[in-house]
């Protein structure tokens, strides 16, 4: 800041006169000296101020990702009911982005400028406080203009940010489903729909590229204006000696950097609210809590869990389509250590139930309970620790078999080779697994996409072992039934063996290992029992359900004929 002044001192020297050249050489020399030590400071100080905002920025970035995806994970089920994955992701990728630089390019060189401004303007005024006071009447209007201009782009960049992510989410639904888009060759029509998408980003971002053309046109212009007034002033003062050659010479640099500053404070004000709007978006889901707490209830450590379990009464409506409830006064009891097939018509809550069971959501009244105990008052993870599931279409992550398979246990880093092994053997997938050139090292794709639909259900099938097998048995199983292949098949039975299952069964094959079955149809169970009882009842559900499906299974075998 004092190199502006010494400059002027520097050129007051050479335009003393009568000074002998032996004297002025002395006090250039000094002043010179000072002004390298003014430099050296000054050089210092600026890298070490790139330095910190950059790394204490990064961090806070690093932790914001950090905390937003937490926020994402403890969020209840039916949040990502009404989310859209491209959305989140963009949140947690492009605004924690925008945020970031907000913080740490911006804010550096924003305090950078308010310091050099508000030190400039103190050196104008020591300078020459009449021409300081004179000069910086422009200042007020000018400032006046970026809070509008700050307000306008403010919610230009929100607007942005949320076109941005509709175009996202477009892109990453379509492009991890690209066997259906190809399928129905409509890469075309896909690619023009996004193209749309980005045509709005496009056009916002037209009118923030306007916007920011003209409030620069003007900060410019405004800074031109500031050194004209500066030589026209200073010149006047300088002719009734009221100022000399190199105070008007540190005058015109200090309005030089006053200027600069300024202009890089209304940059740093813009980038800022962009930084607001991206941030207001995260801010909305950094303050959003989960429906039902994840903890806090009671866990019974001691308690070993045979999984009998009990539907009381029990209404329930997704809480995204609130008005038809899914299931009304349902009640449903499974005995523990038995396994309870569930059978109903498409749509009848199958699924739903055992949704309820892991606590996805909650029931809107009546009580779950599993070995007496209100699910509601059971810690959410502690349950969920006990329960294995297998689905009819598993999801493995794009990561190796081992770690697939590892995923189910409650504790990961304690899992070794060998439970991975076992697991896999008692599942059918060990020898499949070998055959693999990379063995259990294999990665598997996206969602598994290299395996074919038993060999995933195989392996999520070793994966709910190892999930079940680590609280030590009996304790609760669910799946949906799984590929009609013997492999799959006899996987299944060894992980129902001894323990509580509900099996939502669509194939006869898997309702007649069960002891129980219960139909569901019209938001409530409308029989329930042995297998064989349900099929005398020749008015009954049950039964029509099974002469469907016999029927056809005959016409299939038939066509294949
Ligand atoms: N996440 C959800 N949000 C809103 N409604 C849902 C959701 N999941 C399922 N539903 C609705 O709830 C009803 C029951 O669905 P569920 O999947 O439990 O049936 P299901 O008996 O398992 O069906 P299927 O035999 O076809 O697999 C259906 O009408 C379905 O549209």
């Amino acid at each position: 800041m004092s190199a502006p002044f010494l400059l002027g001192k520097v050129i007051d020297t050479i335009y003393t006169t009568g000074t002998d050249t032996e004297t002025m050489a002395a006090s250039l020399t000094s002043l010179c000296i000072m002004l390298t030590g003014v430099f050296l400071v000054g050089g210092a100080a600026n890298a070490a101020r790139v330095y910190l905002m950059q790394s204490s920025g990064q961090k806070i970035v690093r932790n914001l990702r950090a905390s937003i995806f937490s926020s994402i994970l403890t969020q209840e089920v039916a949040f990502f009911d009404r989310s859209r994955t491209g959305e989140l992701i963009n949140r947690l990728s492009a605004d924690t982005a925008m945020v970031g630089r907000s913080i740490t390019d911006n804010l550096s060189d924003g305090l950078r400028a308010v310091a050099q401004a508000a030190a400039g303007v103190s050196m104008m005024f020591y300078v020459s406080p009449s021409l300081a006071s004179f000069v910086l009447l422009i200042v007020p209007p000018v400032a006046g203009l970026a809070i509008f201009y700050g307000r306008y782009l403010r919610s230009i960049s929100k607007r942005t940010q949320d076109a941005l992510a509709q175009a996202t989410q477009l892109a990453e639904e379509r492009i991890s489903n690209m066997r259906t888009v190809r399928a129905f060759g409509k890469e075309l029509s896909e690619v023009n729909t996004y193209t749309e998408k980005t045509d709005q980003v496009f056009s916002l971002a037209r009118k923030e590229a306007v916007l920011r053309a003209g409030f620069f046109g003007v900060t410019g212009l405004s800074g031109n204006i500031m050194i004209l007034s500066v030589l026209y002033k200073g010149g006047l003062l300088m002719a009734s000696q009221h100022m000399t050659v190199g105070e008007l010479s540190s005058f015109l640099m200090y309005t030089f950097w006053v200027g600069i500053s300024i202009a890089g404070l209304s940059s740093f004000y813009s980038e800022l609210m962009k930084g607001f709007g991206a941030g207001t978006r995260l801010w909305e889901l950094l303050d959003r809590k989960p429906e039902f707490p994840l903890n806090g209830q009671i866990i019974l450590l001691q308690k070993t869990l045979y999984g009998g379990s009990e539907f009381d009464d029990v209404t329930f409506a997704y809480p995204t389509r609130s008005e038809a409830p899914i299931f009304q006064n349902l009640s449903l009891m499974v005995p523990a250590g038995t396994i309870m097939a569930v059978v109903g018509p498409s749509g009848s809550g199958k699924s739903t139930l055992v949704s309820l069971l892991l606590r996805l959501y909650d029931p809107d009244a009546g009580m779950i309970s599993i070995d007496g105990h209100d699910i509601r008052d059971l810690n959410p993870y502690w349950l969920r620790s006990h329960i294995g599931t297998v689905s009819q279409e598993p999801v493995l992550f794009s990561c190796s078999i081992r770690d697939n398979i590892a995923y189910g246990a409650v504790d990961q880093e304690a899992v070794t080779t060998e439970d991975i092994y076992r697991a896999a053997r008692v599942a059918n997938a060990y020898n499949f697994i070998q055959a693999f050139p990379q063995g259990f090292d294999t990665v598997v794709g996206e969602k598994g996409v290299l395996l074919s639909g038993g060999q995933k259900q195989r392996i999520a099938i070793a994966r709910a072992l190892l999930r079940v097998n680590n609280p030590k048995p009996p304790s609760f199983f669910s799946a949906l039934d799984a590929e009609n292949e013997f492999l799959v098949q006899e996987a299944l039975e060894r992980l129902m063996e001894g323990r509580t299952v509900v099996i939502i069964a669509h194939r006869l094959s898997t309702i007649q290992n069960a002891n129980a079955v219960a139909v569901l149809d019209q938001q409530r169970v409308v029989e329930c029992g042995r297998h064989a009882e349900l099929l005398g009842n020749r008015q009954g559900l049950f039964r029509k359900l099974m002469e469907k499906q016999a029927f056809l299974q005959e016409e299939q075998q038939r066509a294949l004929r």
